[in-house]
């Protein structure tokens, strides 16, 4: 089985207009995988081309250029995506139903027998912890329930593979910990994530790789630990020293017995690189940064 859960090639999407004139390019050319396992942020300025990215793995909108591989399968092939959970950016959940019903419904989709419903609705509305209203109609729920009822209805069937279109937003940060806790813990079950935001320091904690996207354009990929490290410099925590080590400290320090406490390379914040990059693409359109590769701060613009 390959470790490649998601395989994108080359893919362009220009959306057209009624009269099936170019509108809008939003992706170009556009080739990344993701690895079997992992949780991939996918980030980008407004209108960079993130949720048509995951459109297109649904197969909900077909691709003007290029291919797209998921779960081993052709993204157009509907079935597959019985192997997927999707929680869309914007809810379209049955307002009048309560949190039983909604998943009971969905269940229903996907074949379950009673029994199966019954038991996964439990066992996922304790999950995302809305045990307290699971009868409530939705149109009384806040934005944060609403986005756990979401989650729990994108895990119905139990996915490999789970798209994410902003799973924090609108989140206070008790529900947005515990969405990033639910993302670990699915990560921790062996499912593959792929989740975009804005919210940085959210794809910080919780993402393995990340893809920045400007213009439908893919301009840094790389693991978080990898592109936020900087090689270029060291970074020493010691024991509190003395003036007088202090400036002895670089060409001495094991003579000194310090207790060294660690030695890293710093890393700057997720923030700092999407910024650099966003700057770098608007200055030179054509830069793309190879795998691993990042803008640092010196990069003229
Ligand atoms: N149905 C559509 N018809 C025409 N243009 C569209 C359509 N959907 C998206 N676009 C355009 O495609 C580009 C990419 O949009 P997309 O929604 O994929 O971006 P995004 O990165 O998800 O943005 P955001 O962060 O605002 O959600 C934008 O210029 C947008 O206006």
């Amino acid at each position: 089985m390959s470790d490649s859960v998601i395989e994108i090639r080359n893919l362009s999407k220009v959306y057209r207009d009624f009269w099936g004139r170019a509108k809008v390019r939003a992706l170009n050319s556009l080739s990344l995988d993701v690895k079997r396992g992992e949780v991939f942020g996918l980030l980008g300025p407004n209108g960079s081309g993130k949720t048509t990215t995951l459109k297109l793995l649904l197969g909900l909108l077909f691709p003007t250029e290029g291919q797209v591989r998921i779960l081993g399968e052709p993204a157009h092939d509907v079935e597959k995506n019985e192997r997927i959970g999707y929680l869309p950016e914007e809810s379209y959940l049955y307002r009048f139903l309560n949190a039983d019903e909604t998943l009971d419904f969905y269940g229903k989709l996907f074949k379950m027998t009673k029994a199966e419903r019954r038991e996964r609705r439990d066992a996922l509305i304790k999950r995302v912890g809305l045990e307290h209203a699971r009868r409530r109609q939705l149109k009384e729920y806040s934005k944060g329930m609403t986005r756990r009822i979401g989650l729990a209805q994108a895990l119905i069937n139990d996915p490999e593979l789970v798209l994410l279109d902003e799973p924090t937003s609108g989140l206070d940060p008790l529900g947005t910990a515990d969405m990033k806790e639910m993302i670990r813990e699915l990560k921790n079950e062996g499912k593959t994530v792929v989740m975009c935001s804005h919210l940085l320091a959210d794809v910080q904690d919780v993402c393995d790789r990340i893809a920045i996207l400007f213009r439908g354009e893919l301009k840094v990929i790389g693991s978080v630990q990898e592109l936020l490290e900087a090689k270029e410099e060291t970074q020493l925590v010691t024991s509190s020293l003395d003036d007088a080590t202090i400036r002895e400290v670089e060409s001495v320090l094991e003579k000194h017995g310090a207790n060294l406490k660690s030695f890293s390379h710093p890393t700057s914040t997720l923030e700092e690189l999407f910024l650099r990059t966003v700057k770098e693409s608007e200055a030179r359109p054509g830069r793309r940064f190879e795998p691993g590769e990042r803008p640092s701060a010196t990069t003229e613009s």
